[in-house]
């Protein structure tokens, strides 16, 4: 097995074709017979190559019964010659494998093929060899071997089986053919090996029975041949399957290939669209948390305005009642109204008696107090004068006595460096001894006097110092009186306040600049020498019903009239006291309100607007009351609120539709403040100045995107006032806002559109809401709803409004005939403000109309 295979290379080519065989002989029966034998064996098993294999690997396989083998005939007691001395060619079994070496499938594995070529020695007693393999040797009996016995020869054997072969006998007169060998064994050619050299006929016969053998093997090899083609078709058409196989597969690995791709590409993109989608779900979140604050915001929005709804509902409803009540009260008692008009009448003027008396008792103690402290601050002068006189006087005594103290201890050394003198020298003149004696004594005397002086003196000094305590005692009372007085002052400065009422309104009108503007309006300030609180103004031309043409004169009573001659400096002389108020710890609220044009930018915020001046003198007010214990700090900020949002006119104008500030109340100190704005401490007068000047950029800036930005916005400037009081502990925090609002012209006379209608709106609902929270004020009612949430406005100055805040309102009138009725709508809203009575009585009063023909 193991030649076979090393040899399965060669197996095909080396079948030995007929036209081989040489020369006749005997040898050449011997090949014919042995190869036909050998053939019809392989013939006989070739085809099918799967049955093959099973019968030759059986040990049990019979060859045809009509013929022996080779093995049996090499069995036989006869010596053959096997092969001539020298190199000699061994059949050795080749099994036929599959090309690659690999074995085959199915049937052609079973089949082998022996072809070897390999050279061998000539013994061959000691080994054993195949049964089937044959050795042939064609040539002339007696000589040597021809090229054929020398040659590598081609030779078929089946090697299923191997047994041990009985050694050959050499032949001793020639060498011998195998073929001669083998003819003797021969039945069919009995003469073979016996003929003799003149038996021509006979060894014809012979050669016939060669050639019909070798016709067989002929034959036998066509057979073999057409078996190994077959063997060969199937191996091509195993190929041709393997190649269609190999086809598939390698058709089918690009196709996974392909897949692999596929799915690589198709994993890539579902990575892709996982981040995709992962990052859109972010978003998403983002989104809709954004989205949900905004709903939350909006449902609280939502459910604030619920409420307000429902209050309005419930105040709506209980106006309703009330009106109702009212109107029933009204048919049920005319008469008895009449007397209560009456009673209101003398209750009114015994309140504005009460008012007068309280005022001047205030006036009268004020003065008092300004006196006393007066003769205080003199007293304490004088004696500041008299401790500086003292303390002087002291020193020159102390002077003078060190002075003397020197003399003396010069005296006493001068006395007794001459009675050392005299001692020494001993001259005695009684004469110069009785004058220096009596100068002796004129120098005890006077050290005697400067020691009385001395004492006289260390005695006036310490009266001095006792008066001098007593100095500093009285003056550090006189200190503290004035500290009380200063809390009563603040007492009974509030109370005047509140007398004057907790909503003041005062009217401004302003000048007509020149001609152009058109005609002037009729006004009337009848009281202008008294206490100027009255305006008249001559209302258009209405024709009647008969064709008469009149005119309605509207009358107007406020806490002021400014006329068009008066100056900020007038009109601030006014509000200075409440100014005073906000240093003392109240919420002060000062409105300008008026039609655009009509001077509240002018009033507020000009350089010498209300705001500078309030600035100053609160300045000014805290510099002074530090002698009384009092350190203030003040913190300033401005804010817009434009279309009900707010925007810090002291931040940067860009952030103004970026940055959101939310209005937060602080319930148990009633205060306000508002997130994310810039606060300016005011340390300097100058401050101000720079705050007015920023908060104009900015509204100038935003005015470029949505016009007139000023007169479109509510203004507000707002000072924090915190006082320490050292001495006392006292403590106050005030709030004075001072508010320029929007232009308060109505939505139908500006004729807006668009962008200005939402402003507008804006501007007559916070306007309006302004008006309510007012009128809710005025009802008085403790725990009443107010509608301060009702508006950005109105929430922003909920604590400046209400409660023990004071709130000035100063209405702006054009002077101007074509601004008339605008003019009238705004001085009718302020009259409504000022009968509003908050925190104390106050007097009514009503827009008195009379018509007159004209
Ligand atoms: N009492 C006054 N004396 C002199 N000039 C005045 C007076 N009132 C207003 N003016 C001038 O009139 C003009 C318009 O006034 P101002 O800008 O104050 O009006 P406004 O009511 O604030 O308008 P807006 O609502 O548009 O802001 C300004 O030039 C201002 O200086």
């Amino acid at each position: 097995m193991e030649h076979a295979e090393e040899n399965s290379s060669t197996r095909v080519s080396r079948l030995r074709p007929p036209t081989q065989i040489a020369s006749p002989g005997k040898g050449l029966s011997e090949i014919s017979e042995s190869e036909n034998n050998a053939r019809s064996k392989q013939v006989s098993r070739m085809p099918p190559p799967g049955s093959l294999k099973h019968k030759l690997g059986s040990s049990n396989y019979e060859p045809e019964p009509k013929r022996k083998t080779l093995a049996e005939r090499a069995g036989e007691p006869r010596s053959v010659a096997a092969a001539t001395p020298g190199p000699r060619t061994f059949v050795k079994a080749t099994s036929l494998v599959g090309a690659s070496g690999k074995p085959m499938h199915g049937r052609t594995q079973s089949y082998t093929s022996s072809i070897s070529s390999s050279t061998r020695t000539p013994s061959v007693s000691s080994r054993n060899t195949s049964n089937g393999s044959f050795a042939s040797s064609v040539g002339p009996a007696g000589r040597p071997a021809t090229s054929y016995g020398s040659r590598s020869q081609t030779s078929m054997a089946f090697s299923q089986s191997t047994t041990t072969r009985p050694t050959l006998a050499m032949p001793k007169s020639r060498p011998t053919t195998s073929m001669e060998n083998y003819s003797d064994d021969d039945e069919d050619i009995p003469s073979q090996g016996k003929r003799k050299a003149w038996d021509v006929r006979g060894r014809l016969e012979d050669v016939e029975a060669m050639y019909s053998r070798m016709k067989d093997t002929l034959a036998g090899t066509n057979l073999e041949r057409s078996g190994l083609e077959e063997a060969v078709s199937i191996y091509k058409t195993r190929i041709a399957e393997l190649e269609v196989l190999r086809t598939q597969i390698s058709s089918e690995n690009k196709t996974l290939e392909s897949d692999l791709d596929a799915m690589r590409q198709k994993t890539n993109m579902l990575q892709e669209r996982l981040l995709t989608t992962t990052t859109s779900l972010e978003d998403n979140i983002r989104t809709t948390r954004i989205v949900m604050d905004d709903m939350k915001r909006e449902h609280r929005n939502e459910i604030d305005q619920l409420r307000r709804d429902n209050a309005d509902e419930v105040e709506r409803l209980l106006r309703l009642h009330r009106e109702e009540l009212r109107e029933l009260e009204r048919r049920a008692a005319t008469e008895m109204e009449d007397r209560i008009r009456e009673l209101q009448r003398r209750n009114d003027s015994k309140l504005e008696d009460e008012r007068i008396r309280r005022l001047r008792e205030v006036q009268e103690l004020e003065s008092r107090i300004t006196t006393e402290s007066q003769s205080l601050d003199l007293a304490l002068q004088k004696k500041d004068r008299e401790i500086q006189n003292m303390r002087g006087e002291l020193e020159d005594v102390r002077g003078e006595l060190d002075r003397e103290q020197i003399l003396k201890g010069n005296a006493q050394r001068d006395l007794s460096a001459l009675k050392e003198t005299f001692q020494m020298t001993g001259v005695e003149s009684s004469s110069t001894i009785q004058s220096l004696e009596s100068t002796v004594a004129s120098l005890r005397a006077r050290i005697h006097f400067l020691e009385s002086g001395s004492k006289a003196q260390s005695d006036s000094f310490a009266e001095m110092e006792s008066r001098l305590q007593d100095a500093v005692r009285s003056a550090e009372v006189s200190k503290q009186k004035l500290i009380k007085e200063e809390s009563l002052r603040r007492i009974l400065f509030n109370q005047v306040q509140e007398l004057k009422g907790n909503i003041r309104v005062m009217c401004r009108v302003r000048p007509v600049f020149d001609t152009t503007e058109g005609d002037a309006a009729k006004l009337k300030f009848p009281d202008t020498e008294k206490e100027s609180k009255e305006l008249e103004i001559l209302g258009k031309e209405e024709k009647s019903s008969l064709g008469n043409i009149t005119r309605k004169t509207h009358s107007f009573t406020f806490d002021r009239v400014f006329g068009p001659e008066s100056q900020n400096q007038e009109v601030f002389e006014e509000i200075s006291q409440l100014v005073q108020s906000a240093l003392d710890g109240y919420n002060v609220c000062i409105f300008c309100y008026g039609q655009t044009g009509s001077g509240k930018t002018h009033t507020m915020s000009s350089a010498d607007g209300m705001i500078p001046r309030a600035t100053h003198q609160i300045y000014e007010t805290a510099t002074n009351l530090k002698d009384k214990g009092w350190t203030y700090t003040m913190e300033g900020s401005f804010v817009e609120v434009y279309n009900e949002e707010i925007h810090d006119l002291l931040g940067s104008s860009k952030d103004f539709d970026k940055k959101k500030h939310e209005i937060r109340h602080d319930e148990q100190k009633k205060q306000t403040t508002v997130t994310g704005l810039k606060t300016v401490t005011l340390d300097s007068p100058n401050t101000v100045e720079m705050i007015l000047k920023q908060a104009a950029n900015n509204r100038s800036v935003a005015a470029t995107k949505s016009n007139e930005r000023s007169s479109r916005s509510h203004s507000v400037f707002i000072l924090k006032l915190v006082g320490r009081n050292s001495t006392t502990n006292e403590t106050s925090e005030g709030t004075l806002n001072l508010v320029d609002l929007a232009g308060s012209e109505r939505l139908k006379s500006s004729g807006a559109e668009g962008d200005r209608m939402k402003e507008t709106q804006n501007i007559n609902k916070s306007l309006s809401c302004l008006g309510d929270v007012i009128g809710a004020l005025g009802q008085g009612k403790e725990g009443a709803h107010i509608p301060y949430r009702n508006s950005k406005l109105t929430y922003l100055l909920q604590y400046s409004l209400g409660g023990n805040s004071k709130t000035l309102m100063f209405v702006m009138a054009s002077p101007l005939e074509a601004h008339l009725s605008e003019t009238l709508t705004s001085l009718k809203f302020a009259t409504k403000v000022h009968n509003t009575h908050i925190g104390t009585a106050k007097k009514s009063t009503k827009v008195r109309e009379r018509t007159s023909e004209s």
